[in-house]
């Protein structure tokens, strides 16, 4: 029966330091801000802004919603990001993705100011995270992730890590992440044969599929770490992860649940990263 890892004292953990550097910030006189910015009220958005406002508020982070109508024009849409770019009081910038379909995101992601792009829109800040360069802004899931294993003691060196998703929201960043921490690293997807024999050689596996339950006990090897980034509804319509969770902790020896996870860790490194920003804008 393996150990559940819970996100919440890693959460907490990254709160009380985001806390204190926030508190040293303040006493220069200067106010670290999030602008939260939102098309439309798609509901998995709203759950999101619910929680970043919330950590921020603990945090003692200032925060604005910019919320725009979800028929917004792309040259409409661009002059208000670019006025969010130059606003000196704002130091983070979270813009919900997928964005509605008439927005081009390709053309979006080359406006947002890098070095206030504190969820990886940016293709300057996904060009960091290939490289490993730590001046940028991994996205907030795939780094909670890492911050989980950090916080539990999880030894990546040498170690098979197998990713489920290739998106670039969680799966292809966080694989970036595992290799730089001396990981070898497998990615997985639709189109990945024998999946479930692919997950068995996995001393760390991370489901990130959005397919509820998908990863059983057939995808576990004994012992292995299993992390469960999915956010799912069940056929009851609760919460649930990709993996089932009853069948894999006889297998696992660490696993997340879902909630309670990595999801509730996302927020807090969005705090910790709009510090991150709000010094290196202020060079402090
Ligand atoms: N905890 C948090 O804060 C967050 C959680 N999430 C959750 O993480 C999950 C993944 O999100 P995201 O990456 O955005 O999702 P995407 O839908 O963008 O990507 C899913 C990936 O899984 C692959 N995939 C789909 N079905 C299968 C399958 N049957 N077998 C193998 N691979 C498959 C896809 O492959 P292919 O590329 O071939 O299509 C794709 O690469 C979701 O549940 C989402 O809700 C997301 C963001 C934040
Ligand atoms: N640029 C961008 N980055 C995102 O990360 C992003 C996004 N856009 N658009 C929307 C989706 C959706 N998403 C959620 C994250 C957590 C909960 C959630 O419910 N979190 C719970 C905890 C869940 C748990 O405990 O596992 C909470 O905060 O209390 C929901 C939704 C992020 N997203």
């Amino acid at each position: 029966m393996g150990e559940i890892i819970k996100g919440k004292p890693v959460a907490d953990a990254i709160t009380e330091s985001v806390i204190r550097e926030v508190e040293e910030i303040k006493s220069r006189g200067i106010s670290p801000k999030l602008a939260i910015v939102r098309v439309g009220a798609d509901p998995s958005d709203l759950a999101y802004e619910r929680g970043a406002i919330k950590r921020m508020e603990k945090c003692g982070i200032d925060k604005e919603v910019i919320a725009l109508p979800v028929d917004i024009s792309q040259d409409e849409f661009i002059k208000e990001l670019k006025k969010v770019n130059d606003d000196e009081n704002v130091h983070g910038i979270l813009v919900f993705r997928p964005m509605p379909e008439h927005l081009d995101e390709d053309i979006i992601k080359y406006v947002i100011s890098p070095e206030k792009d504190v969820d990886c829109f940016s293709p300057v800040n996904v060009a960091k995270v290939t490289e490993g360069d730590e001046t940028g802004f991994p996205p907030a899931t795939p780094t909670a992730v890492m911050e989980i294993m950090k916080f539990y003691g999880v030894d990546l060196k040498g170690k098979h890590a197998v990713v489920i998703g290739r998106s670039l929201v969680v799966g292809k960043p966080v694989s970036m992440l595992l290799l730089k921490e001396h990981a070898t690293v497998t990615i997985c997807h639709s189109r990945t044969q024998d999946l479930p024999g692919m997950c068995r050689t996995a001393d760390v596996l991370v489901a990130a599929v959005g397919k509820a339950k998908l990863v059983d006990d057939t995808y576990v090897k004994e012992g292995a770490v299993v992390l469960d980034v999915g956010i799912n509804m069940d056929e009851d319509n609760n919460m649930c992860g990709d993996v089932d969770f009853d069948k894999c902790i006889e297998k696992a020896s660490m696993i997340t649940p879902v909630p309670a996870g990595v999801g509730s860790v996302t927020t807090s490194v969005l705090a910790k990263h709009v510090v991150k920003a709000c010094r290196i804008l202020n060079d402090i």
